[in-house]
């Protein structure tokens, strides 16, 4: 485990399930995640990964199951009776997504402020205080600027802070978007695969971004992965998940090694891993 990992997991999923009609989309699934870690979570097309992560973050509500999420300071949320909107803002996960969702016309700058903004209009009192110009809404005002400043040098993209996000070079794009969700100083930050797209220095740069998210903030990292190798590099621990269940949960290069793995990976019983490893040289 990383230093400064607490005991107690950011994230706790527990016998998570999701139906649509008859479809299992995820079948009784537990995991955790823990502060200061990045978790992976892999596993083939349909597998149930995207399905795990709009669960957690409210986009569904769960058909069975419990996710508890529990800060620093100890307070604790369960996210599947909660809105996404305030498990954003109250609970303190924050996301990205597949396909890059910016706000393309407004500056690079802008998009830090606005996804501030939302956090500092979310409860009655604040929105109050941003209609009338109270002293801590500039106050509030100044510390947003200020982190979207921190967090623009961080992702190295300071000398783009006045440029349309639309028009940046798409790893700039992605870096963006993770800067945008670390402005809502999350306790759970939830990446859909933030490497798809990116060539091998950007994956590097983003691999060291991670990294540097997990030590220096002591946030917990949940992503949705293909690219083994960023996988493998990068990841504490690595849950895979095959139609809906999970198959293997544990360091990763216990996990590389598992038959369970490379058969749902080769799509091929588990009984003829071992000959199809053969056939392929593994
Ligand atoms: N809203 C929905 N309605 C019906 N079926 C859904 C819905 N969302 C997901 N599914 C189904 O649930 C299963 C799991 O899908 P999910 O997108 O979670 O898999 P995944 O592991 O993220 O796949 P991929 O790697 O291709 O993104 C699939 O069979 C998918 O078609």
């Amino acid at each position: 485990m990383s230093a400064g990992a607490s005991d107690t997991p950011v994230l706790k999923v527990e016998h998570l399930t999701m139906r649509f009609g008859g479809l299992v989309a995820v079948d009784d699934v537990s995991l955790e995640a823990r502060r200061g870690e990045i978790t992976a979570l892999i596993g083939p097309n349909g597998a149930g990964k995207t399905t795990v992560f709009n669960c957690i973050t409210g986009f569904y509500k769960p058909t069975e199951g419990m996710i508890i999420l529990t800060q620093a300071n100890g307070r604790r949320y369960l996210l599947e009776r909660m809105d996404d909107h305030v498990i954003n803002a109250t609970a303190g996960v924050a996301r990205t997504f597949q396909n890059i969702r910016l706000f393309p016309g407004m500056t690079v700058l802008e998009n830090l402020m606005v996804a501030q903004h939302q956090m500092l209009t979310a409860g009655p009192a604040r929105a109050l205080g941003s209609l009338i110009g109270l002293a801590a809404y500039k106050r509030a005002e100044a510390d947003a600027l200020s982190l979207a400043i921190h967090w623009l040098e961080r992702v190295g993209l300071t000398a783009r802070a006045d440029q349309a996000a639309g028009d940046l070079p798409y790893g700039d794009q992605r870096r963006l978007e993770i800067a945008r969700a670390m402005c809502t100083r999350p306790e759970l930050l939830c990446l859909d695969e933030p490497a798809a797209g990116l060539n091998a220095r950007e994956s590097d740069e983003l691999n060291g971004l991670l990294r540097s998210i997990c030590t220096e903030e002591n946030t917990a990292i949940l992503l949705i992965e293909h690219d083994m190798s960023v996988v493998m590099r990068i990841s504490d621990h690595v849950i895979v998940l095959d139609h809906g269940s999970v198959i293997a949960d544990g360091p990763p290069d216990e996990v590389q090694n598992d038959e369970h793995v490379i058969a749902a990976y080769l799509g091929v019983p588990d009984e003829e891993v071992a000959e199809v490893e053969k056939e392929v040289g593994a």
